[in-house]
């Protein structure tokens, strides 16, 4: 069986072809993007910020936060690859070279690395800092040599936050000096326009390019069509899943609280007991292995 990353290089080097992913920032999130058939999934650092931490996207998750949750993740199914965020790395050369060997063995397939202040910010906020050119390359670098020194492939995609403070002309030439050392994909975070949207994919070709479709951000919308169209071979979704469970929890908390009944939410799931949303993580499987492996626990159900 081929492994998480080869199927992921091989989906980049089908150039008709994106990869649609997901973002889900849980064991459930990921668990329903799997059951619906994604090839792909991507863990989104805000949302494993938010939900781990229960703290805004501002740099506070470390390797750790990081490397536990993208592992759990990875490790759910692991026919479909999972890129995972990896923000700034973490710290220095050195730290960002023990980032990228604990991603491999936590099976991650690919991951992204900026050049922002390790007290970073989600992209599409304002009054971002980058660290020099140097700086981010030696981050790259330090991907690249860890990769090599243990042997074992994972995707590097470089990041650039540079956009917003200087400029398209520097982000793209930041993305190509990445490339030129190393990385495999080019992500230019915080696109502001179609054009520009089109004019990067034209200029960073042949190397895959990702699409961070943020909505709510500085990123006009795409469909998976119209990003495809221009030339992106990755879109990745972070507030796949973060924005339909606000919603539907907000609803449930307030019904809850201002009615002193569920009724609605409950409605909402209707035929959904335990056993049917453990289904969702799991269960046959869990119980079938247990019987295969001489169990006797599950053999009259649950
Ligand atoms: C891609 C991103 O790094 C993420 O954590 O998912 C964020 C997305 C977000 O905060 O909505 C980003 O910096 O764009």
């Amino acid at each position: 069986m081929a492994s998480p990353v080869q199927k992921l290089r091989a989906m980049l080097e089908d150039k008709d072809k994106i990869v649609v992913c997901p973002g889900v920032f849980d064991g459930l999130t990921a668990r329903i993007a799997l059951n619906n058939g994604f090839e792909c999934l991507y863990m989104t650092g805000a949302g494993t910020t938010m939900s781990r931490l229960g703290m805004p996207d501002l740099g506070v998750a470390t390797l750790n936060d990081m490397r536990d949750h993208a592992g759990m993740i990875a490790n759910l199914d692991r026919r479909v690859p999972l890129i995972a965020d990896a923000d700034t790395g973490y710290g220095g050369a050195l730290m960002v070279g023990r980032t990228t060997e604990q991603y491999i063995q936590a099976g991650v397939a690919g991951f992204h690395l900026e050049d922002q202040v390790v007290n970073k910010r989600c992209g599409h906020l304002k009054n971002k800092e980058i660290v020099d050119e140097d700086v981010y390359m030696s981050r790259i670098r330090a991907a690249v040599n860890a990769r090599t020194k243990v042997g074992q492939d994972i995707v590097i995609i470089a990041r650039t936050d540079a956009l917003q403070m200087l400029g398209y002309e520097a982000a793209i030439s930041r993305l190509k000096n990445a490339i030129k050392i190393g990385a495999d994909v080019a992500f230019l975070e915080g696109i502001i326009s179609k054009e520009q949207a089109k004019e990067a994919c034209e200029e960073l070709a042949p190397t895959p390019v990702l699409l961070n479709m943020v909505d709510g951000g500085v990123t006009p919308h795409f469909t998976v069509a119209e990003a495809k169209e221009t030339g992106f071979q990755i879109i990745i979704y972070p507030a796949f899943a973060l924005g339909p469970v606000y919603r539907a929890v907000t609803a449930a908390a307030k019904e809850l609280k201002e009615t002193g009944d569920n009724a609605n939410a409950v409605a909402d799931i209707s035929g959904m007991g335990p056993r049917e949303l453990f289904m969702v993580c799991g269960l046959k499987e869990a119980m079938e292995f247990d019987i295969a492996a001489g169990g006797s626990a599950y053999t009259n159900g649950v």
